[in-house]
């Protein structure tokens, strides 16, 4: 990742999320927060500044070296041979210590930072599955993407350059400075009349980089959140044969972030020349005023010679500490996101759930564990009656959408539910699931409130079957075992036999080994809900949810899905929510929805003959206005 990147990533989110606090790299809670997780590799550490120090020193005593063989030896005029091959012979020996503490140093810096890296990124990702649906619904998944991978690697960023920047120039400059005094006091106090002006240059730079890194970084993101818009709704750009007009306004953004990053290049290219004419400017100072001093032999040839080379080693380490402005901002603002991500607690948790404790994120994955193992249901002896008691529900303070709504199902009962479109029937299911909770009354599975099931418990106990069945990238065995290893290849074939999904797999060219993708590889909305029915026969769940495909499914596929759901509910407590009434007219009882409340239930003869809202539905069905 580019420097900048994570601020910019989060000024994207910002924009899409008016609500969210101003946030600033907060740089004494983010160290705060690293330091926790850099504790384990305290002597790993030592050992790196070790092997800095042992290897700047390996570096730096090379000129002093030379500026030994020229004062001592080579204009000594002693003819010492010896002693010149002495200092060649050390060095040498300074050389490859330098190479060889460097790779150490380096090498141990990049594994502490990749397993501290590799550690957050594993705790954050297990974080968010943890949790609920609401913060799903107020977080973009971009910007969650964003936190798992830039963010993340923002941080690996800063172990491997400013980190090792600190270490390495920090330690360098300091050591410069000691034996430019060593050399010659005079000398070393004109130079460092110039470290002013550096820094002045310095800091006026970073401001105007950091703009032109932020400028290139927004246009980026402009340039990538098009493509993706483009591509999730592809379909509708060649329906409306929009390529020419898309084409367009990808060439503009494509252009100002081509100009942005000229700008970018250009900015850097100029900040190294500066530093490089300065550089050479005081080494012509260096000689000019040092050069008149050996011409009056008030000054050695060889203390000259290793002034000249410090000075231009002194340059180098400025200009990288400078540089890593930027990738030590990214990496604040990025742990300040990542933080704010563990911060969120999940509203939805089991009960007796211990407090998140932030400074230790592992107790709480053995937390979950234990609440999983803690059940006071057991699972093989559940019939599988609901209740739903006088519930009411809002996504949104003051905007109810499920109002006073109760029923009562018995075990083994298939319900159908209809209802016009935005009547509630999904966010019944979604509070059966407990993906969100009730704002009043109680769920209950066999007289116990789901609230007091652990949710691993719960999600064993009810199967959901979605519009849009969510398909892994994987085979077609693992995606209906669910990677679970246990259940034998086997297993799943009889299972896909059983809902008479298996004559549509076998039409595909691998069979059961072929590879799926998130939006399933060429299987319609039906047979990818086939699929899911056999998930259900292997996992054996005690209620079933069906959230009916409800894209048009050709009469074939329509007919496969209603013997399979014919056979995926025996035994079953099973709620269809139906879009296509044919689906549930055998329904042992079916629930017409309005505005989040019960407005009519019965059997289909029954509904009809009220001639209320399910009669104008099925005539609506019929084609009947
Ligand atoms: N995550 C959410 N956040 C806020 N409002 C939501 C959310 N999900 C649904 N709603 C709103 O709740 C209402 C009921 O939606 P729901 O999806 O339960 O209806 P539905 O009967 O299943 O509709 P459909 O048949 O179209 O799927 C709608 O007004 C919808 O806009």
């Amino acid at each position: 990742m580019r420097p900048a990147q994570a601020i910019n990533n989060w000024q994207a989110d910002q924009k899409a999320d008016p609500n969210m606090p101003e946030q600033k790299p907060e740089y004494v809670s983010a160290f705060r927060a690293l330091s926790g997780y850099a504790r384990p590799h305290l002597w790993s550490f030592i050992a790196v500044i070790g092997c800095t120090l042992i290897a700047i020193l390996s570096d730096l005593m090379q000129p002093f070296l030379i500026k030994i063989a020229i004062d001592d030896n080579l204009l000594s005029g002693k003819n010492d041979y010896k002693g010149l091959l002495a200092i060649c012979g050390i060095y040498l020996g300074l050389a490859i210590s330098s190479l060889l503490f460097t790779y150490l140093q380096n090498n141990l810096l990049q594994n502490i930072g990749q397993s501290i890296v590799a550690r957050i990124r594993k705790q954050l990702f297990g974080h968010i599955l943890k949790q609920s649906m609401r913060y799903f619904d107020r977080m973009s998944s971009g910007s969650l993407i964003t936190h798992v991978s830039s963010d993340t690697e923002a941080l690996n960023q800063f172990f491997n350059q400013v980190l090792l920047s600190l270490f390495r120039d920090g330690f360098t400059l300091i050591f410069i400075i000691v034996l430019m005094f060593q050399l010659d006091t005079q000398l070393a106090l004109y130079c460092l009349i110039l470290l002013p002006i550096i820094w002045g240059i310095a800091v006026a730079f970073r401001s105007y980089m950091r703009t032109t890194y932020q400028l290139a970084r927004t246009r980026l993101s402009r340039l990538v959140a098009f493509v993706a818009e483009n591509l999730s709704g592809m379909n509708l750009v060649q329906v409306f044969h929009q390529q020419k007009e898309q084409q367009k306004q990808f060439d503009e953004r494509n252009s100002s972030y081509f100009k942005a990053n000229l700008r970018e290049i250009g900015t850097n290219v100029i900040f190294g020349r500066t530093f490089d004419i300065l550089s050479n400017l005081s080494i012509a100072f260096v000689i000019l005023a040092g050069g008149n001093s050996v011409l009056d032999k008030q000054l050695e040839f060889g203390v000259l010679y290793a002034f000249v080379t410090y000075i231009r080693q002194f340059f180098q380490p400025i200009n990288t500490i400078t540089q890593q402005w930027n990738t030590l901002q990214s990496a604040t603002v990025a742990v300040t996101r990542i933080w704010g991500v563990f911060a969120n607690k999940p509203d939805i948790t089991d009960r007796d759930h211990e407090p998140l404790d932030l400074h230790n994120l592992e107790l709480e994955d053995e937390a979950d564990e234990r609440q999983a193992s803690l059940s006071n249901l057991n699972l093989e002896k559940v019939k599988g009656r609901i209740d739903f008691n006088h519930i009411s529900f809002s996504y949104e303070e003051g905007v109810p959408i499920i109002r006073n709504l109760d029923l009562h199902i018995k075990s083994g009962e298939l319900i159908g539910v209809v209802g016009t479109t935005g009547a509630g029937k999904s966010s019944l299911i979604s509070l059966l699931c407990r993906f969100y909770d009730v704002k009043e009354g109680s769920i209950r599975i066999d007289e116990t409130d789901i609230k007091d099931i652990p949710q691993a418990t719960l999600h064993r106990l009810v199967g959901l079957i979605q519009q849009e069945p969510y398909l892994y990238s994987g085979s077609i065995i693992d995606n209906v075992r669910m990677f679970d290893e246990s259940i034998s290849p086997k297993e799943v074939i009889r299972a896909c036999e059983f809902v008479g999904a298996d004559s549509i797999i076998k039409k595909l060219k691998n069979g059961y080994e072929s590879q799926l993708s998130e939006r399933g590889s060429g299987l319609s909305a039906g047979e990818r809900q086939l699929i899911s029915f056999a998930r259900i026969i292997v996992f054996k769940p005690k209620v079933l949810i069906l959230d009916e495909a409800s894209a048009n499914l050709d009469s074939h596929t329509e007919q496969l899905i209603q013997h399979a759901l014919q056979i995926v509910s025996q035994g079953r407590t099973t709620i269809v929510i139906a879009h296509r009434l044919s689906t549930i007219m055998q329904a042992d009882r079916i629930i017409v929805m309005s505005h989040g409340e019960i407005v009519e239930q019965g059997s289909h003869q029954e509904l009809l003959e009220l001639e209320g809202h399910y009669k104008e539905l099925y005539e609506h069905s019929q084609g009947h206005s």
